[in-house]
């Protein structure tokens, strides 16, 4: 199986499921279309992250797993913060309020996506509503120096030791959250398995 992230937490989640791994990540655009909502958005990019990698894979019979993550608050999308000012603006942004976190998350088979396509690509969107307590800038400065925020959507790492002090409630599945919702994965990946049988 082929796990098109160079995410970590996504390698060890998927490694501590028990699946055999090969780590080939995609790199494709992630800019959002215009008028494009959060759930669309991860969801073509995990569909997009697939197919770029199962496209070098021609008609094996070789299953492509590919995840994308963002935070979402009022309709607005954040993605990985450009820089430790949009970090802070960010956490600034989610502090003292509730938002979600949404992984799009794809299964293809490499040769289903050689004949078919898209089609052949099969998705599902997880949402996990997060609290955060509210927070004062000096704790913001101070999470943001700590550098823990910097590759992760929202700004914040929930399974980090700065960033598990932010959150007071969390409403879904924690491991959505992290950046790969483990279990309804694992559901799909082993009907995928069975279906092939
Ligand atoms: C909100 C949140 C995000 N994140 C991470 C998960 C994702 O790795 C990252 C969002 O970026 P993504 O673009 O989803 O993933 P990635 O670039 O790290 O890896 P790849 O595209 O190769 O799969 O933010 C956490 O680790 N903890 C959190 O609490």
């Amino acid at each position: 199986m082929i796990l098109a992230s160079q995410s970590p937490r996504r390698i060890e989640l998927m490694r501590e499921a028990g699946y055999d791994v090969v780590v080939e990540p995609a790199d494709i655009d992630e800019t959002p279309l215009p008028d494009e909502g959060p759930r669309e958005l991860v969801g073509r990019l995990a569909v997009s992250k697939a197919m770029a990698v199962a496209a070098q894979h021609g008609h094996e019979d070789e299953l492509v797993v590919a995840a994308d993550t963002i935070v979402t608050i009022d309709g607005e999308i954040l993605g990985k913060p450009a820089d430790a000012d949009d970090a802070c603006h960010m956490l600034r942004h989610l502090s003292g309020r509730t938002h979600q976190v949404m992984t799009g998350a794809c299964v293809v088979r490499a040769g289903d996506a050689a004949e078919a396509g898209e089609a052949a690509a099969r998705r599902f969107v997880e949402v996990t509503d997060v609290a955060f307590y509210p927070l004062i800038d000096e704790e913001i400065r101070r999470y943001v120096d700590s550098g823990e925020p910097l590759d992760k959507a929202g700004a914040y790492g929930i399974q980090g030791v700065g960033g598990r002090m932010l959150v007071k409630k969390i409403d879904g599945d924690y491991y959505n959250v992290v950046g790969l919702p483990i279990a309804r994965l694992a559901r799909l990946i082993d009907e995928m398995l069975n279906e092939a049988r």
